[in-house]
């Protein structure tokens, strides 16, 4: 049976995505592909990273007892794991709980897509200022739905720019939800405002990370 390498869990509010504001139980999954210039869990991605290695059993366990009924995988990329299909499965067994995943663009979806209950996708498409847009599996951005989030995390007109061709090329307004959100500290949210005026960008929504304001934006486990 798989283990799983998590380096902090933890019950908050969503700070972002479509349930923002709503409580969720998170688990952190140690390691990411990517080093996107401004990631704020660029810890979890350290080698030397203290965790502890769960059982199935003993997130499932963890999750219960927290009484929460979102659950969110993050990381780190959460869908490096090995046995993160069988985790997912194992969660959605409980008709009460949802579990939402956030990704980083890079990792297939298809083989969670077929997934029997399928998670609800929080996936980045990493701008250009991240230096990871090389990285990003456009065949990803097909199997999105109304279920899923596809967010663009920027820091520059440049970054907003690119995000707004993908929009249109891959034609994803109305297809699944669409955020853009500031890269925390590198670009006014009013100039995002601005710029969904300028486009006319309907059904694009703007989201600031919630628990950055709510605590000190360097703390963990909220
Ligand atoms: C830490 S990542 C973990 C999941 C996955 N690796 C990914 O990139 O989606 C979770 C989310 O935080 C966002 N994020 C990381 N650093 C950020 C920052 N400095 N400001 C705003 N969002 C940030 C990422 O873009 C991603 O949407
Ligand atoms: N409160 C809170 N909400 C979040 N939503 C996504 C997060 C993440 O790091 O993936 C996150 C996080 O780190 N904290
Ligand atoms: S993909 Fe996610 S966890 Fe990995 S470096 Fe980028 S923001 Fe950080
Ligand atoms: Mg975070």
């Amino acid at each position: 049976m798989s283990t799983y390498q998590v380096v902090e869990k933890f019950v908050s509010i969503n700070g972002e995505g479509r349930r923002a504001g709503e409580l969720a139980a998170f688990i952190r999954f140690k390691g990411c592909n990517l080093q996107c210039s401004y990631c704020d869990t660029s810890w979890a991605n350290e080698p030397g990273c203290e965790s502890e290695r769960l059982t199935e059993e003993e997130i499932l366990s963890w999750i219960r007892e927290t009484g929460v009924k979102n659950v969110t995988l993050t990381g780190g990329e959460p869908l490096l794991r090995k046995g993160m299909e069988e985790l997912i499965e194992a969660i959605l067994e409980d008709p009460f709980r949802r579990v939402e995943i956030e990704t980083n663009g890079s990792v297939d979806l298809k083989p969670y897509h077929i997934l029997k209950k399928r998670p609800s996708f929080t996936m980045d498409y990493k701008a250009p200022d991240s230096g990871m847009e090389k990285e990003m599996l456009l065949s990803n951005l097909e199997l999105l739905g109304s279920e899923d989030t596809l967010k663009f995390v920027v820091s520059s007109r440049r970054d907003m720019e690119k995000a707004l061709e993908i929009l249109e090329k891959y034609r994803l307004v109305g297809k699944t939800a669409v955020y853009f959100s500031p890269v925390f500290g590198r670009i006014q949210p009013v100039e995002i405002v601005d710029f969904l005026m300028e486009k006319k960008l309907n059904d694009v929504k703007l989201q600031i990370q919630l628990h950055k304001v709510i605590w000190d934006p360097q703390k963990r486990g909220v």
